[in-house]
């Protein structure tokens, strides 16, 4: 039996977050993760596809250059050399992981962990213990039971693809769906979206729609209402049976992107009593506390918003309160920013416009801009930007800011820190602004939206 002050069972984001933080406060630390060192967001998630999103970039750029004035025409991706130069950007991540965990003598053991008690866990065949085990699994894409839905293929599988297939479908209409639409479209494939519901569900409506549209300017075929019921494979082509009787296709690649579960099933979590929610997610409680005594969860496994600055952010919180000295160190899940790399990307802070009504009634009022960007109006492109800011009360306090348009990704984190700190609309008033710029366009905004 090898004995450490804390383990943690999961190699990603979280689990990283949290092993590191408590060996830099000096416990003796051991970390479970049998695959790549990185999890989701290193290896199938965050960056590999950030890299995507800026190959898709370039690729609009090029047009953009043409109608300025630019003679070169538009080129098409060498996407083998693309994913090579990708997959080394990764392998460095990785690298740099594993020569952390060394660096602060945290155990690295290449095995998947089972619970035998909650304080014992089974790793191949080793069998370790400590006081406090750190559950970081995350989460997996779903599968439907549906005929043929093996010949699709996940978000995990997306980023083994040697080539940029010639037509695509995606099922979903969440943040993957409309994340790898736009990549995929910009690098010059046709893509056929099917969404059950509408796009961005428990997003503003009203940007949600306009992302839609946006999405349709660029190319994108949105089919509302309609599910994929089985998939057929003919002549090396992909043929769908749609719930509404047609059969869209044919396709070189079908994409599931319809959500993601938690990972538990590997742990025996029945032996030590874990409650598991609805959802199968792990249940937590404001300090990452499960309801097993020493056993903790941090990041998608709990499904409180399945981002990587919020599992980092939970492992640290929960690190410092284990071993840092600080109690009462919790993670404040309220206002969290989040970015959808779409074409163009969507960004929120705090509330929709529809969960502020829900919380505020009649105390709710607008201010919204909706423009062109400059970069984009001297090349005739029709892509619009907006902006909409949700206050409450007489001093108007932001509660919520949602904006999508080019440039949004690197706009929102400087409004994120203001909106912590209780920003108001006034607040925005008297900040001058970066002129010229699309930014300014928030510190611009005139007055209220009737109604
Ligand atoms: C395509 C895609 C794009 C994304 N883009 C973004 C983005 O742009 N921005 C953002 O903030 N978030 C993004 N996310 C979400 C982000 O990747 C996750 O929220 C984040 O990785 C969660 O971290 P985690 O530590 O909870 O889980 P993970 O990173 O999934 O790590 C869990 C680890 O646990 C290991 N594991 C599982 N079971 C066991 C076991 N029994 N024993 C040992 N190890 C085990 C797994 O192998 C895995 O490595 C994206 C996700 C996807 C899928
Ligand atoms: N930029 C980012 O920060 C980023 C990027 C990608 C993923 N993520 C995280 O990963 C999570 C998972 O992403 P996701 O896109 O898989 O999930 P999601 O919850 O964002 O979207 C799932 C979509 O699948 C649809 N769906 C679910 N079941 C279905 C079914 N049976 N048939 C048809 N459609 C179905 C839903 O209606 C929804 O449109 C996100 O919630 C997000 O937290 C973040």
């Amino acid at each position: 039996m090898e004995t450490f002050d804390l383990i943690v069972i999961g190699g990603g984001s979280g689990g990283l977050a949290a092993a590191i933080r408590a060996a830099k406060h000096g416990a003796r630390v051991a970390l479970l993760e049998p695959k790549e060192l990185g999890g989701t967001c290193v290896n199938v998630g965050c960056v590999p596809k950030k890299a995507m999103w800026y190959a898709a970039q370039m690729a609009e750029a090029q047009y953009i250059a043409v109608d300025y004035g630019f003679h070169d025409t538009p080129g098409s991706l060498d996407w083998p050399r693309f994913i090579e130069r990708r997959d080394e950007y990764v392998e460095r991540i990785r690298g740099k992981y594993a020569q952390t965990l060394d660096g602060l003598h945290i155990t690295h053991i290449r095995e998947t962990g089972r619970f035998l008690a909650p304080d014992r866990i089974q790793a191949g065949s080793r069998e370790l213990t400590a006081p406090h085990v750190v559950i970081a699994t995350g989460s997996s894409p779903n599968r439907l039971d549906k005929p043929g839905f093996e010949r699709g293929i996940t978000s995990d599988d997306f980023f083994a693809l040697r080539a940029c297939p010639r037509r695509a479908a995606i099922v979903g209409g969440g943040y993957i769906a409309v994340e790898l639409a736009g990549v995929l479209r910009a690098l010059g494939c046709d893509v056929d979206m099917f969404v059950r519901g509408r796009l961005m569900g428990g997003f503003d409506e009203e940007m949600a729609f306009g992302l839609g549209e946006e999405m349709r300017k660029h190319g994108i075929n949105i089919n509302y209402g309609c599910q994929i019921e089985a998939v057929h494979e003919k002549d090396g082509v992909l043929l769908l049976d749609c719930d509404r009787g047609d059969h869209p296709g044919p396709y070189d690649v079908l994409v599931w992107a319809v959500g993601r579960s938690s990972n538990t099933a590997s742990l025996d979590i029945g032996r030590i009593g874990l409650r598991t929610g609805e959802y199968g997610h792990v249940e937590i409680d404001d300090y990452q506390n499960t309801n097993v005594p020493g056993v903790y969860a941090v990041g998608d496994v709990t499904q409180r918003m399945q981002l990587t600055p919020v599992a980092v952010a939970a492992g640290r919180k929960l690190a410092d309160r284990l071993f840092g000295g600080k109690p009462e160190a919790k993670l404040d899940y309220q206002n969290i920013p989040s970015v959808v790399f779409s074409h163009p990307p969507l960004g929120t802070i705090g509330m929709s416009e529809q969960q502020a009504r829900e919380a505020y009634g009649a105390e709710v009022h607008l201010y919204k801009q909706s423009f062109i960007p400059m970069q984009l109006a001297l090349a005739h492109r029709p892509m619009t930007t907006l902006f909409k800011l949700i206050c409450v009360g007489d001093d108007s306090r932001i509660v919520g800011m949602q904006m999508f348009g080019p440039g949004v990704d690197e706009i929102l984190q400087g409004f994120a820190v203001a909106i912590k700190m209780g920003a108001t609309k006034g607040d925005l008033d008297a900040t001058l602004a970066v002129h010229p710029t699309a930014a300014e366009e928030m510190v611009l905004m005139g007055d209220r939206v009737p109604g």
